[in-house]
């Protein structure tokens, strides 16, 4: 699992899934559900202010993962928690759900990992495929069940849980919740009226000044302030609990589970809709996500009215913010009334920037953004994207299968095969010393501008497996030139080899000549195969 670094993380993946179930033939079908396993326990942070480029060949389930973790696909298990605002501030209504269960949950919750043991043993010990199956399947769903009913108890709880009296802690939360309650909706009335004016206002001191001379403003400041007060005292009394729990042995532990992410997850589409502004995409095809029936205006205008930052079309300033917008992202202002067909791909995928920037983003999944576009184009809008990053302190996942591309853009690189992280590095790392097999095929594999480095272009040999059954053990070992007999039995896990280079491979941990050796004895495997098939071909 990835650490942070010490970098303001804001996002925090753990153990993603994302399957999608494939229909029965009939109703009559027997066994167990079968799913696509798009995403697999994919467990990553992604740093404030960073570009995080995704690659893997297609089909890996990049653009899953860019729309898991936006909730635009329900993620399967996992969790995605998202630091751009605090628990606190948001004080999400699952928060006050998980905080009322704990006296009649948590006792609970030791039962529940001890039923989730036995079906891991019951897993090891059964030889029949179909029964295993339905054994993963219900492994999976209690996985779910614990990680739904417990986990963001024990993230908000922490240590507290080590009391004897679960009412009691209980209902010192639920003060503290109710009144973070309270102040949410304030902070929501006073982040409100600030975007509004931002929209309208461009002068920062002029934005301060209208601000601080707005009445309703005002109120709402000195009413949170006395929110704020109210809230350090629950909090106290919480912090307070705490020094008397610290003594109890359970406490240091249940206390490491203590985070204030917000578990994007379980928010309602209420909650989610507030977030939603701060999290965009931009899609690969930017004539096929852009409605031809509507102006560019109203385009990139529809967002802006769904979130209310403007009344409608007529009033005041709605045109100037979003020429304005259009301005930044370099088209001119009497584009306005235009359609999309009357333009050429690489200005219509800056109409699908400047959609997802009205909104304000902090974070933009850019998936295939670029990938559509001749190559001159492609560096004009990778050249937008990097001037919009800095300019407007976004952070980005850049998805793309363009191994050229993603080494430009990204400050750190995520290597995907079928459904997993095989590797993820700094992107200058990622280049200069790739450890996985399936990176460094991948690296070969781009195509020709190496040419003129003598480099051979290359595509990897093997057929990508199917992600409904994929191969046991290392996904990548059907194809991998290095596979040892481990490999095929045992999934390697995301480790840390140098300092924020994490790889999931077995040869880490083996020794040159073991690695010499299975290249070796692979190498022989596949020619024997070749002689066999030319003789048969003969006969
Ligand atoms: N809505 C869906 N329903 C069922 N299966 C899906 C769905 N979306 C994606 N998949 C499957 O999930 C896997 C991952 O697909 P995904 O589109 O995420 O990969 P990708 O790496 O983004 O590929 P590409 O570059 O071709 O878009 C594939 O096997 C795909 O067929």
């Amino acid at each position: 699992m990835e650490k942070s670094n010490n970098k303001k993380v804001l996002f925090k993946i753990r153990n993603l899934k994302k399957y999608f179930p494939i229909k029965k033939k009939s109703i009559f079908s027997r066994g167990a559900n079968q799913y696509v396993h798009a995403n697999e326990s994919i467990s990553i942070d992604i740093h404030q202010g960073e570009t995080f480029g995704l690659v893997g060949e297609s089909g890996c389930g990049k653009s899953t993962f860019g729309r898991t973790i936006l909730q635009i696909y329900e993620q399967t298990e996992g969790t995605t928690l998202y630091y751009g605002t605090t628990l606190d501030e948001l004080a999400p209504e699952y928060m006050g759900k998980d905080i009322k269960d704990i006296a009649k949950k948590f006792p609970e919750y030791e039962k529940e990992v001890e039923k989730l043991n036995s079906i891991y043993s019951e897993i090891e010990k059964t030889e029949d495929e179909e029964k295993k199956a339905e054994l993963n399947e219900s492994a999976m769903f209690q996985r779910r069940h614990i990680q739904e009913n417990y986990e963001n108890m024990l993230r908000i709880a922490g240590g507290l849980l080590a009391d004897d009296d679960l009412s009691e802690v209980s209902s010192i939360l639920d003060q503290y919740y109710q009144k973070i309650k309270e102040r949410s909706k304030i902070i929501l009335e006073i982040k409100k009226i600030k975007e509004k004016d931002e929209v309208r206002i461009r002068d920062k001191k002029e934005l301060k000044n209208t601000l601080i001379n707005d009445p309703k403003y005002k109120e709402l400041l000195s009413r949170k302030e006395k929110l704020d007060k109210e809230v350090s005292e629950k909090k106290a009394n919480i912090d307070y609990k705490k020094e008397e729990l610290k003594a109890k042995d359970s406490f240091e532990k249940l206390e490491s589970f203590v985070d204030d992410g917000i578990d994007l997850s379980r928010l309602t589409s209420e909650e989610m809709r507030e977030l939603r502004k701060d999290l965009q995409i931009i899609f690969q095809d930017p004539y096929g996500s852009l409605d031809t029936k509507m102006t560019v205006g109203n385009i990139i205008g529809e967002g802006v009215l769904g979130h209310g930052l403007f009344k409608n079309r007529k009033e005041e300033g709605y045109n100037e913010y979003i020429q304005d917008v259009m301005g930044k992202c370099g088209l001119a202002p009497y584009f306005i009334h235009r359609y999309p067909h009357q333009f050429s791909g690489g200005q219509r995928q800056r109409i699908g920037i400047a959609r997802a920037l009205a909104l304000n983003p902090s974070f933009i999944v850019c998936d295939e953004a670029v990938s559509a576009l001749d190559v001159s184009i492609q560096s004009q809008i990778i050249n937008l994207l990097q001037d919009l990053k800095t300019d407007l302190n976004l952070t980005y996942l850049f998805i793309t299968h363009d191994l050229s591309v993603v080494k430009y853009i990204s400050d750190r690189i995520g290597v995907m095969y079928l459904g997993v992280m095989v590797e993820l590095s700094d992107s200058d790392k990622i280049f200069a010393n790739p450890q996985h097999p399936y990176t460094k095929a991948l690296l070969q594999a781009i195509p020709r501008t190496d040419v003129d480095k003598g480099q051979e272009l290359q595509t990897i040999e093997g057929d990508i497996p199917s992600a409904v059954n994929p191969p046991k053990g290392c996904r990548f070992h059907t194809r991998c030139k290095y596979c040892m007999d481990i490999c095929k039995q045992f999934e390697p896990e995301l480790k840390e080899v140098e300092e924020g280079h994490f790889v999931a491979c077995h040869l880490m941990d083996v020794s040159e000549e073991t690695k010499i050796k299975a290249f070796e004895e692979n190498e022989e495997k596949r020619l024997k195969k070749e002689r066999e098939l030319a003789k048969e071909a003969n006969l």
